[in-house]
């Protein structure tokens, strides 16, 4: 009987179901969102390549175990702690940005509901595209080399003070005559906060990609650069080709007709229930009143 109960107990154990907390869950949840996004930055970086060699190293130190390779393994462990240190500095500029894209992620925003209050008619409002388009597609015509950075939620205060305050009403003439051949506010990157001509002649960050298309120099190295550290959109029109591009969350959108480019930043642009959209409408009169 005893020894009944014995093998009864340990079959029973097999089944043994830890108990599951509401914590636990949440522990799983959190776990996969961030090794989910963790797999997704190594397969956009340069870390990718990182990963693929820390896997060949480990498959090798495990068969240096397996074979006793003692002077291996003693070459290995003094030297791990060296190597991580030269992994971080190595990938400095990769972390730095995993780290600000995690700032720029607004997760509670997204996932409540946000308040009306906070809620903006439009980032880019409907002129402002018609005008960007036309500019761009007339200086495409002509050859004429353009950068346009259009601010979203980062703020671009430390790129806007390399360049020359403008603070313009937007329109398509005054954009071709910025980027006009030798004249004094062509060179650099223009930035648009709130419909609006902010800057000109402005730096912007150049992007450290090694992947990025050799024909494509530092004008688009600087679009994409931008896009990299901000979430603004940046238009660039070649001055070699006359071709129209869009730097986006550190891709390059290239060769885009007005349709395309349309299309680009319309998607800047919330999308708000008509219901939600006339009463912003109506907040924004009464504030007017005021
Ligand atoms: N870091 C930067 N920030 C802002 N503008 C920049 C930056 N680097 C270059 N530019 C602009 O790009 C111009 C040089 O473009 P370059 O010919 O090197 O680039 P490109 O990508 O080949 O473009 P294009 O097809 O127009 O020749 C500069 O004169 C300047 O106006």
């Amino acid at each position: 009987m005893k020894k009944l109960l014995t093998a009864l107990s340990v079959y029973f154990d097999w089944f043994y179901i830890p108990k599951i907390h509401v914590t636990d869950i949440i522990e799983i949840i959190i776990l996969s969102y961030v090794i989910y996004h963790v797999m997704i930055w190594f397969k956009k970086t340069r870390a990718w390549t990182l990963f693929k060699g820390i896997v060949v190293l480990f498959i090798f130190v495990g068969l240096a175990t397996l074979f006793r390779l003692n002077t291996i393994l003693w070459i290995f462990r003094n030297t791990i702690s060296v190597g991580i240190i030269a992994v971080i500095i190595l990938f400095q500029p990769e972390l730095r940005r995993a780290l600000e894209e995690l700032g720029r992620k607004k997760i509670f925003t997204d996932v409540l509901a946000r308040d009306d209050k906070n809620l903006h008619l439009e980032r880019v409002n409907n002129h402002t595209i018609d005008e960007l388009v036309a500019a761009s597609i007339d200086m495409g015509k002509v050859k004429t080399g353009a950068l346009i950075v259009i601010e979203q939620d980062v703020a671009l205060g430390e790129y806007e003070n390399t360049g020359i305050l403008i603070d313009a009403a937007l329109t398509r003439q005054l954009l071709i005559n910025i980027f006009e051949h030798n004249t004094p506010l062509h060179d650099g990157a223009v930035i648009i906060r709130d419909n609006r001509v902010l800057a000109a002649t402005c730096y912007l960050p150049l992007t450290d990609r090694i992947d990025l298309n050799k024909a494509l120099g530092t004008r688009h190295r600087a679009a994409v650069g931008i896009s990299e550290v901000s979430d603004s959109m940046t238009i660039v029109v070649s001055e070699e080709t006359g071709e129209i591009s869009i730097a986006y969350g550190g891709t390059l959108y290239r060769n885009l007709d007005a349709i395309e480019l349309r299309k680009k930043l319309t998607s800047l642009q919330p999308v708000i229930p008509e219901h939600r959209r006339a009463r912003l409408r109506k907040g924004g009169k009464k504030n007017g009143k005021k």
